[in-house]
């Protein structure tokens, strides 16, 4: 049978990166994306970015909502201190299945909850599942038309605090218009934009970073 692009991906990881050694796996995702098969992985120059981010914070709770095969996933946990949590979501059970075997060959299965399901369902659970009262830091990075209404429905299960960081991908390439109109115009946030690229492309895409004002 045809093996999948996520398995490739996987494969790569498997065959180039050290067990348990976060930075190789990320590595070895970009190596394999940039030479061999592009991906929809945030990538390596957004995703320092998200680093910096990610390091400014230093969260307890983060909320990634599109898994896909865990690049970000690796990025952002290999970065958390100890105890803090990271609860991603995905909805393919194949790609989830391919970002649990990347999150254990990172070693980081212990700060990280995938769950499979679709954000629509599992938001306004999180209190009752997972003990969670809010997140430090949401990412965004699912079906671009879901970044609105599961931002509303965030704040409507209390989900946000003062100070939380929602950072979104792909604002530009694809695009989250109608995502991008409402955070900019709200009182509510102070937003801003990490002007880069498409993942492994010379496109314009770009992050969007907005801090709630509770
Ligand atoms: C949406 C995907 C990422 C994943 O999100 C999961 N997902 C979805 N909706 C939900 C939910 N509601 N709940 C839980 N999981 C959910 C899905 O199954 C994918 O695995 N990401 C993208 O489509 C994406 C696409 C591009 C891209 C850019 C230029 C092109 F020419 C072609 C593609 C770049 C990117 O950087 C992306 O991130
Ligand atoms: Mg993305």
């Amino acid at each position: 049978t045809q093996s999948t692009r996520p398995q490739r991906l996987l494969n790569a990881v498997q065959k180039n990166a050290t067990r348990g050694d976060p930075r190789s796996v990320v590595k070895a995702i970009d190596d394999f994306c940039r030479h061999k098969e592009w991906a929809m992985n945030v990538g390596d120059e957004k995703g320092c970015i998200l680093d910096s981010v990610v390091s400014e914070i230093n969260p307890a709770a983060v909320l990634e909502l599109g898994t896909y095969c865990g690049y970000s996933t690796v990025r952002i946990a290999r970065l958390l201190p100890p105890h803090a949590k990271l609860i991603t979501l995905e909805f393919n059970p194949d790609f989830a299945a391919i970002a649990r075997q990347v999150i254990a060959w990172a070693g980081l299965e212990e700060k990280v909850q995938l769950v499979e399901g679709a954000s629509g369902d599992w938001i306004p659970k999180m209190k009752e599942q997972f003990g969670i009262t809010t997140f430090d830091l949401v990412f965004l990075d699912h079906w671009k038309d879901r970044y609105l209404p599961d931002t509303k429905l965030m704040e409507e299960c209390g989900l946000l605090r003062k100070g939380s960081v929602l950072l979104a991908d792909n604002v530009i390439c694809p695009g989250t218009p109608d995502y991008l109109e409402y955070i900019r115009s709200s009182p509510r946030y102070e937003s801003r934009y990490f002007k880069s690229h498409l993942e492994y492309t010379k496109v314009e895409d770009g992050l969007e970073k907005s801090v709630f004002k509770g």
